[in-house]
């Protein structure tokens, strides 16, 4: 579903990101790790076309995600670190009044369903966005996404300030719109969810992909002392 090869990306004499390669396939999650600097947003910056790469390609179910990006993004969601909504709205105002930007149809029984199978509750239905917390944002952002069929979600730091029922809700939720065939990219620094939701982990250290493990048979603490030896390489 997503491929990635060669991608580079230089500031001036920095190398941002170096010769990236991955794939993510329908129904994957792949969590990227690396400390401050390893180029993980620039790297989400590439995909979502804000920047553009110095040779390699981003390749999005055969639409190239820096020189077709009107096209992909109706492909894809990025839900970014803090979602932002029209805090006077309901989150079916506001998924409502999204889907028309977007262009896409939708009818407000499915909105409803779909929230609800996020974990929105039917009280919260009707409460402004105003009052909803960040992982309740994330909720609607990724209710979103389902509605749209995105074939790929991008996610920057999704459990930063959540608390550990937070997290525990927004792991289940990611592992919906996985079962739904969509690809799952998400940047963290937390190595815990990354072990529980991920089937591959990306270890990124001074701007290169180091390694990228299958998560199947990797314990924590073995992920931890990899994600260390990087670092102390
Ligand atoms: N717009 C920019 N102009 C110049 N240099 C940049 C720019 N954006 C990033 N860099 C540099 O590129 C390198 C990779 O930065 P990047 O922000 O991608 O890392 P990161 O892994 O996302 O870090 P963090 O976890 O702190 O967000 C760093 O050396 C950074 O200083």
């Amino acid at each position: 579903m997503l491929e990635v090869s060669n991608l580079n990306k230089y500031y001036g004499k920095n190398h941002a990101v170096n010769e990236l390669n991955f794939t993510v396939d329908s129904g994957e999650i792949l969590c990227l790790l690396g400390a401050n600097g390893a180029g993980k947003t620039t790297t989400l910056n590439m995909l979502l076309g804000f920047v553009k790469p110095d040779s390699g390609r981003a390749i999005l179910d055969g639409i190239d995600m820096y020189h077709q990006r009107t096209e992909c993004r109706e492909q894809m969601m990025y839900i970014p670190e803090n979602v932002h909504l029209y805090p006077s709205f309901t989150a079916v105002e506001n998924i409502s009044y999204l889907a028309e930007l977007a262009g896409v149809k939708v009818i407000q029984s499915d909105i409803k369903d779909v929230l609800l199978r996020t974990g929105i509750t039917e009280a919260q239905l009707e409460r402004k966005i105003g009052s909803f917390s960040k992982g309740m944002r994330q909720k609607v952002a990724i209710a979103f996404a389902l509605l749209k069929h995105a074939k790929l979600v991008l996610m920057d730091e999704p459990t930063s300030g959540l608390d550990p029922v937070a997290t525990q809700e927004f792991i289940e939720v990611v592992n919906t719109i996985k079962q739904r065939g969509t690809a799952v990219l998400i940047v963290t620094h937390d190595l815990l969810c990354a072990h529980q939701l991920a089937d591959q982990i990306g270890i990124m250290s001074q701007r290169k992909l180091k390694q990228l493990i299958k998560n199947d048979d990797l314990t924590l603490p073995d992920l931890t002392e990899q994600y260390f030896e990087q670092f102390s390489a």
